[in-house]
């Protein structure tokens, strides 16, 4: 749950900033985002994010939003699976709309090449450098096979012992298999934090496609080489990281409400 409590605070803050709108549920004529291609039968946690939420409006109604404390359990969620800890700034306030068109555009595919990814992350206001420590977190959590098939089956820059390995678990044939799980890092396995993506990705064992773009002959193979090597760069950048994605267009002051329950606005 840790691992995917970490991604539910990336596509939180990668569509309209920092401020609770994937926890939004369709209800009647409102349209959320859980329904957004990389949400649907993928993301998860929101009834962690409820009973946190319900446990903090006995204790102190109507002051902690709901985007405040997926960044908190961001940020537990790492250093719990053995990650590094930092001081979350606090005080956004939880939007009142939300938009599945720009969850369907501004989150990442697995498919992308490295000049999609750098762009997707520039228009956040993420340098590649940013991109390359936050994707880091791929050392936690698992992926369904329908997001790396091609890469397995079709990509020439794999290690072919890997692939073969993953291709057990993951059938070519579509839809056979779509939804079986492969941990996203296969030296440390899905529940331990550390910097042993990057060394997977300089061997050719990238799960997705997307996590092998970041070594391959190009503008952060150099990056890569030195958070595979030095675990406490990696640590610190993937911090200054993190504080950037969680500051992305937070609603203050008057903007935005304090939502009593994260599925709904305040009615
Ligand atoms: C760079 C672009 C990125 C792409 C293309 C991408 C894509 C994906 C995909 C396809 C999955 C598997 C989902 C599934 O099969 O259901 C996944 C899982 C995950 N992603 Fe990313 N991701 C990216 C960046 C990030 C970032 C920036 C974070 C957090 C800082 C993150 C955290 C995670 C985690 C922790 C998981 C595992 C979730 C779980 O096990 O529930 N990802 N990602
Ligand atoms: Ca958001
Ligand atoms: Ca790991």
């Amino acid at each position: 749950m840790g691992a995917s409590l970490l991604r539910l605070h990336f596509h939180d803050c990668f569509v309209q900033g920092c401020d609770g709108s994937i926890l939004l549920d369709d209800v009647g004529s409102f349209v959320g985002e859980k329904t957004a291609g990389p949400n649907k039968n993928s993301v998860r946690g929101y009834d962690v994010i409820d009973r946190i939420k319900q446990t903090l409006e006995q204790m102190c109604p109507g002051v902690v939003s709901c985007a405040d404390i997926v960044a908190l359990a961001a940020r537990d969620s790492t250093f719990l699976l053995g990650g590094p800890t930092w001081e979350v700034l606090l005080g956004r306030r939880d939007s009142t709309t939300t938009s599945l068109a720009d969850a369907n555009t501004d989150l990442p595919a697995p498919t992308s090449n490295l000049d999609v990814l750098i762009s997707a992350f520039a228009k956040k206001n993420l340098s590649p450098r940013d991109l390359t420590a936050l994707s880091g977190a791929h050392t936690v959590g698992f992926s369904q096979c329908s997001n790396f098939r091609d890469h397995i089956y079709n990509d020439t820059n794999i290690d072919t012992a890997f692939a073969a390995l993953r291709k057990t678990d993951c059938p070519a044939a579509a839809p056979a298999g779509n939804t079986n799980l492969s941990p996203l890092d296969v030296e440390t396995q899905a529940d331990v934090f550390d910097n042993a993506y990057y060394r997977n990705l300089v061997a050719r064992r990238g799960l997705l496609h997307s996590d092998q773009e970041l070594f391959n002959g190009a503008s952060q193979d150099a990056l890569v080489r030195q958070y595979g090597n030095n675990p406490a760069l990696f640590a610190s950048d993937f911090v200054t990281a993190m504080i950037k994605m969680g500051s992305i267009s937070p609603l203050t002051g008057a903007t935005g409400e304090i939502r009593l329950n994260c599925r709904v606005v305040n009615g």
